[in-house]
């Protein structure tokens, strides 16, 4: 069966999907895009060859709508939107935050609501999309929501109640990453090294790491134990690590991005 399918909100996390499924095979003709601003929607059409149209035309002509506006804009974006979704349509939000009954109060009946938190490196098909049903939303929903955001990733069922903890492991979780890369460099620098050599450096490690934790099978603290020799350098930064918190400190930050995630629910934020 095609399907035609929407972007609402073209923006960074939008633009990521909607490339991904160009790049997946999904054909621009049985793909819409919203963007707010007329110049975002030429660059759109100009680059991937979709058809822009406004948000009442995507809600009539597509049979799934994919919400990738901010939370704060969420409300304007479904008062637009609500006359003219068709009972029948899929709405996936993509917004952090928002449960899934803050669509349904504001869709017709019965309207079936996907949520689903994606990540940016989607950009490079390495995403990761956690997927929840919504109070109407069958098996054969959220297999279609599997379907377009596994082209550019992997994909994750979870409870709605478990959402706002994967936004913060997850969806912003790429953003921790960039952070060490970014500090390391730094300490490179302290250490005498030009810029774009300790980035080099860094990001190999971090790649390299990151395949080892994906492929090897081992547990983490094995892996780490691997590079940690007695009377070694790495036990003398991992004490400097210990000594500062860092352990505390990300545990700390991953309850406050959880805690965000619940302020942002009345899409108020
Ligand atoms: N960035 C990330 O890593 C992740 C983001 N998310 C979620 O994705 C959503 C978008 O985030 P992100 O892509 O970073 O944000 P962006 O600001 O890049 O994208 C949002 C886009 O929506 C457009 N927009 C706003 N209101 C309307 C409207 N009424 N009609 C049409 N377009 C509209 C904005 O237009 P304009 O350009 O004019 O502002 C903007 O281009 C958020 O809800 C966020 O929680 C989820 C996971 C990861
Ligand atoms: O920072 C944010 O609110 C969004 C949601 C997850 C990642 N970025």
């Amino acid at each position: 069966m095609t399907q035609k399918v929407a972007v609402l909100g073209t923006g960074k996390i939008g633009e990521a999907l909607l490339s991904g499924m160009i790049r997946g095979g999904w054909s621009p003709s049985d793909l819409l895009v919203t963007a707010r601003r007329p110049e975002r929607a030429a660059q759109l059409r100009e680059k991937y060859g979709v058809e822009t149209v406004s948000n009442a035309e995507a809600a009539k002509a597509a049979d799934t709508l994919i919400l990738t506006v901010k939370p704060q804009d969420m409300g304007t974006l479904l008062d637009e939107l609500a006359p003219h979704v068709p009972a029948d349509r899929l709405v996936i939000s993509g917004a952090a935050g928002i449960p899934t009954s803050y669509f349904e109060e504001r869709l017709a009946a019965d309207t079936a609501v996907v949520r689903v938190m994606p990540n940016t490196p989607a950009l490079v098909d390495e995403g990761m999309s956690v997927i929840s049903a919504g109070t109407h939303a069958t098996d054969e929903h959220l297999a279609h929501a599997e379907e377009i955001f596994g082209r550019v990733g992997k994909t994750l069922r979870v409870p709605e109640s478990q959402q706002d903890a994967c936004t913060a492991l997850s969806g912003s979780g790429p953003a921790y990453f960039y952070f060490l890369v970014e500090a390391m460099t730094d300490a490179g620098i302290l250490l005498g090294l030009p810029r774009d050599k300790a980035h080099d450096l860094i990001v190999q490690a971090a790649i390299g790491a990151a395949v080892m934790l994906r492929d090897s099978g081992e547990h983490p603290v094995k892996l780490r134990e691997n590079v940690t020799s007695p009377a070694g350098t790495t036990i003398n930064a991992i004490r400097e690590l210990e000594n500062h918190g860092v352990r505390a400190a990300l545990i700390a930050a991953l309850e406050a991005a959880r805690d965000r995630s619940r302020e942002l629910a009345s899409g108020n934020g």
